[in-house]
């Protein structure tokens, strides 16, 4: 028997209603508790249920949580040629996602997320629904993928025909013309890089947006972004709840740098690996081709810095890596410096990696602070790859013996404007799928995404309480130090500091 928890500000779980109705029927999500707080958090309680042996399932919002009696109808995949010969193809009620599978013999179950998919009950008749997809934030390979899929998911999974395509990003809900969106409009996009719709950073007006989707009869609301995105997705997701729209809101988490917490892995990130490390070789050929020669390569990652990781992993030609969650500093024993002129003198050549957010801390010291945001409020960082050049070039011409040759990358935008590559294509297709399932299937306030390789729904406080960032106590950062036999710039306090933060941050 599962219990319905909602945890209360101070952290105190309270449980307050019982029943088996998710069992036997489609409409029971209740226990949804609004508190009339200020923030979204304080606002609107996480859906938490708990079950046997630790169980907690986090739920994600129904719209039957605040409108009563809503009909269901069957879903039109059951008539479908290509579906209806798929054993179970509609997933259980009752299937969830476990956050964490690496379990010992006694430890609870733990936290898990809905699974994503098609329901047998869907909440919306194939000609009521008018869908509308948006883009925001900074461009990511596969955009276009998620938007042909969502367009072709509806129309051939569920008979959907009025698709709008909300042009600009969030301002463009309220500031620009929509485009109709049908599959012979989306077919060939997902061969082209960026976004067919537009995107920009700041212009969200919760308010006006939400006008804009009543005004337009829009009831399933596709947002395609970044952290910062879906921080706005849920709060239109709130102003709809509290106005009583039958509006299902569905996040699909867009980050080249794979900075969203509780997912496997953001799609358009193994196409910007695989469009690093081009320009690796590159470096990598330029620097051994004349006498200590030093090829830097500069990547995005403006917090976390696993394009940076995952493509200096892949290459193997790297020597040093350098990003944002690992300090690093330049003179003395143990520093960039040092470390450059042993590696000259043993190999001759070299190449090193950065992220554009490392070293953010020494480049502030060094130059005057400016500081400056973009529309959204993202802190804009200076380049620290020309910076770092400069002062690698002027340490080895003035303070060095040594002769060296540097030459230098700079790819950031050049891995994000590409399409995306074929695994990236499928993972698109299987994102805007879900997504798809889950707004028919009533489901709202939710960002898709795979855990643990299963697509599930995931509330929106879980994607936005905080960033995915590379943990350099972890083994993958000890793999790729091994790789490369770069300092780790740590010192055995600083270890001993960071493991401390991680387990705090655990319990
Ligand atoms: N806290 C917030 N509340 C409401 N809207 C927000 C919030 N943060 C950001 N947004 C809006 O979300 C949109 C995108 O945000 P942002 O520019 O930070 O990109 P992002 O989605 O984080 O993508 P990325 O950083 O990966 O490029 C902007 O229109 C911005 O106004
Ligand atoms: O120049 P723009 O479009 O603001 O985007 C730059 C930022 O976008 C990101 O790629 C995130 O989408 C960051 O890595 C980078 O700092
Ligand atoms: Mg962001």
């Amino acid at each position: 028997m599962e219990s319905m928890v909602s945890v209360s500000n101070d952290g105190v779980a309270e449980i307050f209603a019982s029943d088996d109705q998710e069992k036997a029927g489609l409409n029971p999500r209740s226990g949804f508790i609004s508190t009339g707080g200020a923030g979204l958090l304080n606002d609107l309680q996480p859906k938490i249920v708990s079950g046997d042996f630790g169980y907690i399932l986090e739920d994600v919002p129904h719209l039957s949580d605040y409108i009563p009696d809503l009909p269901t109808y069957t879903n039109p995949l059951q008539y479908n040629p290509a579906y209806s010969v798929v054993k179970q193809y509609f997933v259980d009620h009752d299937d969830t996602v476990a956050q964490k599978i690496v379990v010992h013999k006694n430890s609870p179950r733990g936290i898990h997320f809905r699974r994503a998919g098609p329901r047998q009950r869907v909440y919306f008749k194939s000609d009521e629904v008018r869908a509308c997809i948006v883009t925001c934030g900074g461009l990511c390979p596969g955009l276009n993928t998620v938007i042909r899929e969502i367009v072709c998911g509806l129309h051939h999974m569920y008979d959907v025909t009025r698709v709008l395509g909300i042009v600009g990003g969030y301002r463009g809900f309220y500031s620009k013309n929509t485009i109709s969106l049908t599959p012979k409009f989306v077919n060939d996009i997902h061969k082209r890089g960026g976004t067919i719709l537009g995107t920009s950073r700041g212009g969200h007006d919760t308010k006006k947006i939400v006008d804009s989707i009543q005004d337009r009869g829009i009831n399933q609301v596709y947002i395609l972004g970044g952290d910062g995105t879906q921080k706005g997705a849920a709060v239109i997701f709130e102003e709809i709840r509290r106005r009583g729209l039958k509006v299902a809101v569905a996040g699909i988490p867009k980050t080249i740098d794979n900075d969203i917490p509780v997912i496997d892995k953001s799609f358009g990130f193994d196409t910007a690996v695989e469009e690093a490390q081009r320009a690796i070789n590159a470096a990598h050929v330029e620097a051994t081709s004349i006498e200590n020669g030093i090829g830097l390569v500069k990547l995005m990652g403006r917090y976390s810095g696993f394009i940076a990781m995952y493509a200096t992993l892949a290459s193997r030609d790297v020597d040093c890596c350098l990003i944002p969650e690992s300090p690093f500093y330049l003179e003395g024993p143990g520093g960039l410096f040092e470390y450059i002129e042993k590696r000259l003198k043993e190999n001759g050549h070299m190449v090193i990696v950065i992220a554009e957010g490392a070293g953010q801390e020494l480049l502030s010291e060094s130059l005057s602070s400016i500081d400056q945001q973009d529309a959204s409020g993202n802190k804009l960082l200076q380049d620290v790859g020309l910076w770092i050049s400069q002062r690698i070039k002027d340490h080895f011409s003035k303070r060095s013996k040594m002769a060296i040759n540097l030459k230098y990358i700079d790819l950031m935008y050049m891995i994000r404007a590409v399409p995306s590559n074929a695994s990236d294509n499928v993972f698109c297709t299987l994102l805007a799928q879900s997504a798809v399932h889950g707004a028919m299937a009533g489901y709202t306030g939710f960002t898709v995404g795979p855990v643990n390789g299963r697509h599930a729904y995931i509330p929106f406080h879980r994607i936005i309480e905080k960033q995915h960032k590379v943990v350099i106590t972890d083994r993958m950062w000890a793999r790729l130090l091994a790789s490369t036999n770069q300092p780790s710039f740590l010192s055995i306090k600083d270890v001993e500091a960071s493991k401390t933060e991680i387990n705090l941050h655990n319990c």
